[in-house]
């Protein structure tokens, strides 16, 4: 993989994908700034070395065409501050402004380009749809490693519209995956796995790499349901992959095999609606009430999932507990990311991954008490399962 520092940008414009999938509160504020912070020092080099750079990124999941709290136009501001200069908007990726303004593009410059996924065909990888966003630059840059596992046209496809020595892998996503790689190669044991999250269905299938893998796997959040389902629960109307359910049946079957310990929660949470002030009440995981849902971990499993946390030696989590946003369900969050601060003072390597998680991290003050925070959740489940990320294999 080329890396930045044996490149110079004197005169290039440089395209680089970013993953600015931040996570915005409802007045579209930005509330958690590390994937943007992180991929400074890489935008930094091309802009210092005179090149100019051609910011693409996602965010959220938009599900047909444009929408305003999806646009990547509320963090303008921010990268202003955040790169010291002005940044110029160009609106739509494929937008005549858009190719104007990036053509014009003087050394020292930044634009910003709307979500990409705005377009169907960046999902879908299309290969025209790829070269209009690389005629955007001259050189190719990807610094996306939360999205690197995604063969999107942006991530994966527009690489092959330049030639070799103009693919190139920035700071971050170098950084990344030489920190995987550490932990792959010297876990400690104990090796825990902490997972919850919303994202069951592109984590779930993950589990069973990591069952070959770790001495521990706590399951909470989101994902914790899907299992207490399969364990013959009833969980209300709490998050419920119900396709899922017969394979979290084999993952229970499987880490019994394995002798892994896989531990899901005996209690939750549970609250009569998705709202801070809602009623709330503690039940046992696998009996909650029809019109309640899960939304934190009780305070039995929190208890539970700490001490395994205390006892182990290389710890990597991915996805909050609970809907850690609203505070009186964050309870369950915080516990395990205390835990992992502790357990890491103690001496254990702990590794955060995802937006999501490293946003609860840091807003809990444990920012600066674990090993690493991991930009990427799935991406970082991905590469420790051994997968290749099309995002790097793509850079060749
Ligand atoms: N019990 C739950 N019910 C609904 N949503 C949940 C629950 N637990 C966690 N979540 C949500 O999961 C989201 C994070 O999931 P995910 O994207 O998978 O994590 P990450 O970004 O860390 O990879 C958060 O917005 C959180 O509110
Ligand atoms: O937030 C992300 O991943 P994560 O939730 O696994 O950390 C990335 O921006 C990828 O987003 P996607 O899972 O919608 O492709």
């Amino acid at each position: 993989m080329n890396t930045l520092d044996t490149y110079n940008f004197a005169g290039k414009r440089a395209v680089m994908r970013v993953d600015f999938n931040v996570p915005l509160d409802k007045d579209l504020h930005i509330t958690d700034d590390t994937r943007i912070r992180m991929a400074t020092p890489s935008v930094m080099k091309i802009l210092n070395d005179g090149g100019s750079v051609v910011l693409l990124s996602h965010l959220g999941r938009p599900k047909g065409g444009a929408e305003k709290k999806f646009s990547l136009e509320s963090l303008l501001l921010h990268l202003q501050k955040e790169y010291g200069r002005d940044v110029q908007w160009g609106g739509d990726v494929l937008s005549d402004e858009a190719a104007q303004k990036a053509a014009a593009l003087q050394p020292g410059q930044v634009l910003l380009l709307d979500n990409l996924r705005f377009h169907k065909e960046e999902e879908a990888g299309d290969p025209a749809f790829a070269a209009q966003l690389a005629a955007l630059g001259t050189v190719y840059v990807n610094d996306a490693f939360g999205t690197a596992h995604r063969a999107h046209a942006s991530t994966a496809v527009m690489a092959s519209s330049f030639a070799p020595q103009d693919r190139v892998g920035g700071y971050l996503l170098q950084s990344e995956i030489d920190n995987a790689k550490k932990v792959l190669e010297h876990a400690d044991r104990p090796f825990t796995a902490i997972m919850g999250g919303a994202k069951i269905s592109d984590k779930i299938l993950i589990i069973e790499k990591l069952l070959d893998k770790v001495d521990n796997l706590l399951i909470g959040g989101g994902m914790a349901y899907t299992f207490a389902v399969a364990q013959g629960g009833h969980v209300g109307s709490s998050l419920l992959e119900a396709d899922k359910v017969d394979l979290a049946r084999q993952l229970i079957q499987k880490a019994k095999d394995k002798g892994v310990n896989l531990m899901l929660p005996a209690d939750s949470l549970i609250a009569d609606r998705f709202a801070n002030d809602a009623n709330v009440d503690i039940a046992a995981n696998t009996s909650i009430p029809d019109g309640w849902m899960g939304l934190d971990l009780g305070p039995d499993s929190r208890e539970a999932f700490a001490d395994v946390i205390r006892d182990s030696k290389t710890i990597l989590w991915n996805g909050p507990m609970g809907v850690f946003e609203m505070s009186n369900f964050s309870l369950g969050t915080e516990y395990v990311a205390r835990a992992i601060a502790e357990a890491t003072a103690a001496g254990a390597y702990s590794l955060i991954g995802g937006g999501d998680s490293a946003a609860a991290v840091q807003q809990m003050g444990f920012g600066e008490q674990v090993s690493y925070i991991s930009t990427g959740g799935g991406a970082l489940l991905e590469y420790m399962e051994g997968k290749e990320l099309p995002g790097v294999a793509a850079l060749g």
